[in-house]
């Protein structure tokens, strides 16, 4: 009874509801809103931050303390000459174009993305099939409805050209793009005004740093640069060993050029990032066996190449084995992402791993897959996770002249045998006074069968170099000799490579809500947030059946009981009525509510003897409405379990009986 079967999908998923639902609860909402807000400044509300900082709890969790990462906390204004070096200061950079009339400004792959997946959802429309979900939720939302093409039917050659420009959309460069708008007439959806040519627009946030307008800097638009600079720290602090990893969570901005998606595209946001450094001769990962047999769906970047955006479902140890996804380690930070969004509540079967396309990839990366989750606004990185080889540190270390490399001992030192010159420095400094250092450069820049050359030369009285400015310079044995050395190499020096998965939380807390969110069957107006206890931002609900003083000695005792099982509760001892202060929970996403049983109320008239002779409260899950009743302590005991994750609700049913009373009405 208490174990009843919900049906989730009674209601097809009603935006405008869920939407109302999260402004109602105060999830989040626009930041500066009685200023008027500004486009991509979010602020979040009580369950909003609660839930942020559960997910950040796990994420902890489940990288963090679960790998032995080293956690660091690093600066957010970053001097420019950081993103100079980076690479950021040239190519953090988005397409942008004009409307030519109004002067609005668009990311002009959005642009394209928008108007054709529209006008494909028109021609869905004409044939008679269902159209995709809707895309854009915002204020705009009714008026670019209004531009959007309705009901007319493509030929098959145009759909196909259409579908297999946006498999490959993040491909494309600015003059493509631009390409792409002229060939397609792509206007602007809000006006049917033509854009100009795509020009390129860096989205950092730039400023300065102290008075004098002298030092240049700029809001970090990623955590990952503050890794790579405490390199020979972090280094030194793990004993000089690789592999480790460094984790970071914190803000990063990014003036996006026209953010329109909620949370999915804001100016400000948490990233969580971790930068796993490995030997890039070896990227096997030692805890691989442990998850070589999870199953993900995977769009590599043939099936993307071929226009397709059909998924492959597949475990990652057969994917690394295959050679789909590069390298051990890259492969075990896929399979662990999964399982860490899942954990939180994402719904796997709208989960996929997507390849990035080789020109979508930065230059030095080698490979890259993005975790895109499934929304109302179509499929949406949340992750990425990219093997970026050496890049970060060798440019940082050849810009600073700080080494920012491993040293290893040798277990079995190298011996190589060289030529090698040596020079008599006096007599050569004689000889050649301010071009000697010139001549020495040369001569230790040559090769071997060079130095072969130059030897035999010598072994027969002399011989003439020339200058890269034409100029001869005679060489005799009194000046210099080359000689067969050994030398012993007992230290191997390299530039780790890094691997990294770089997490957006908003865009995971706002996918999560959407997944969680469903309707009773019974009732379209009685939205649920079906957030799992790790996540939900109330654990527990403590309903007294009345705001008398009477309850509150009981009331307080569990509180207390609760407090200190480290489950984070609630009281609602308002005057709605329980039903309404359930309904009120379930939005919130509380997974349980303990109402303390006051069935002896009809029998007698001393409620608070009653209830503490009598010491039982009734336990109920969310999702099922089905309640169970039980001693004070036995519930707690129950609840914790539940709420830990240890035992779940079929198995508390078994514990404890069903209840029938009153409270169960609602
Ligand atoms: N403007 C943004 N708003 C919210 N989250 C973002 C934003 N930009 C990036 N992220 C998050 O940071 C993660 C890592 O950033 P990354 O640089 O890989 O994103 P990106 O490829 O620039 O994203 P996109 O192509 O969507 O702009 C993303 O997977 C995403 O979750």
């Amino acid at each position: 009874m208490a174990n009843i079967q919900v049906n989730k999908t009674a209601h097809p998923f009603d935006k405008t509801r869920f939407e109302a639902l999260l402004n109602r609860r105060f999830f989040y909402a626009p930041a500066f809103e009685i200023y008027g807000g500004v486009a991509g400044l979010y602020d979040y509300g009580p369950p909003g931050s609660s839930l942020q900082s559960n997910i950040i709890a796990e994420w902890r969790k489940h990288f963090i303390v679960e790998e032995h990462m080293l956690e660091v906390d690093t600066t957010i204004m970053t001097p420019a000459p950081v993103f100079e070096t980076s690479g950021h200061v040239a190519r953090f950079a988005d397409w942008m174009v004009k409307d030519l009339k109004t002067g609005e400004v668009l990311r002009a792959d959005h642009l394209v993305k928008n108007v054709l997946e529209a006008r494909l959802d028109g021609d869905k429309e004409a044939r008679g099939l269902a159209t995709a979900p809707p895309k854009e939720d915002d204020k705009k939302k009714k008026k670019k409805d209004k531009a959007k093409p309705t009901a007319v039917k493509l030929s098959d050659e145009v759909v196909t050209e259409y579908e297999t420009i946006l498999a490959k959309l993040d491909n494309y460069s600015g003059p493509e793009l631009g390409e792409l708008c002229r060939k397609h007439n792509i206007r602007n959806p809000d006006t049917d005004n033509e854009v100009s040519e795509p020009q390129q627009f860096n989205l950092m946030f730039a400023s300065s740093i102290g008075p004098t307008g002298q030092h240049p800097g700029f809001l970090r638009p990623e955590t990952a640069q503050g890794h790579f600079l405490n390199f020979s720290r972090l280094l030194e602090f793990n004993n000089d060993r690789i592999p480790f990893a460094s984790a970071q969570i914190g803000r990063s901005f990014r003036n996006e050029i026209s953010p329109r998606a909620g949370l999915l595209r804001v100016r400000e946001f948490t990233m969580a990032e971790i930068e796993h450094y490995v030997d890039p001769e070896d990227k096997r990962h030692e805890r691989f066996s442990e998850v070589r047999d999870v199953e993900l769906d995977l769009l590599d970047r043939d099936t993307q190449a071929s226009g397709s955006t059909k998924v492959t479902r597949m475990k990652i140890g057969d994917a690394v084995d295959k050679g789909i996804v590069a390298n051990e380690t890259l492969g075990y930070f896929l399979a662990r992402i999964h399982l860490f969004l899942v954990k939180i509540g994402i719904n796997p079967t709208r989960l996929r791993f997507r390849q990035h396309m080789a020109n979508e990839m930065a230059h030095y990366a080698t490979d890259c897959w993005d975790a895109e989750i499934q929304n109302s606004y179509g499929w949406t990185e949340c992750v990425g996770c990219a093997d970026r080889a050496a890049y970060d540190l060798s440019v940082h270390s050849a810009k600073t002249g700080h080494p920012l490399v491993v040293r290893q001992a040798l277990k079995e030192p190298i011996i190589t045998e060289k030529l090698v010159a040596e020079f008599d420095k006096k007599t050569f400094g004689k000889t050649f006074r301010k071009d000697a250092a010139l001549i020495q450069n040369i001569v230790e820049g040559m090769d071997e069968a060079m130095l072969t050359k130059l030897q035999g030369e010598l072994a027969q009285g002399s011989t003439t170099i020339t200058s890269s400015d034409g100029r001869e310079f005679k060489l005799t044995p009194d000046l210099l000799t080359i000689e067969r050395k050994t030398f012993k190499q007992s230290i191997r020096e390299f530039t780790p490579n890094v691997i990294e998965p770089s997490f957006g939380l908003g865009r995971i807390l706002y996918a999560l809500l959407e997944h969680s969110f469903w309707s009773r069957e019974q009732d379209v107006e009685r939205g649920v947030l079906s957030l799992p206890a790790v996540v939900a931002p109330t654990k527990v609900l403590i309903v007294p059946l009345s705001a008398k003083p009477e309850f509150d000695p009981l009331v307080r005792e569990v509180s207390a009981k609760l407090r200190k099982a480290g489950i984070f509760s609630r009281v609602d001892d308002s005057n709605a009525t329980i039903g309404k202060r359930y309904a009120r929970n379930d939005e919130l996403g509380t997974p349980f509510g303990l109402t303390i049983d006051f069935a002896y109320l009809t029998i007698s008239s001393t409620f608070a003897l009653a209830a503490t002779q009598k010491r039982t409260m009734t336990l109920r899950e969310r999702d099922t409405t089905g309640q169970l009743i039980g001693d004070i302590d036995e519930v707690i005991a129950i609840v914790t379990e539940l709420v830990n994750g240890t035992i779940d609700w079929a198995e508390a049913c078994r514990r404890l009986p069903a209840y029938d009373g009153v409270q169960a009405v609602e």
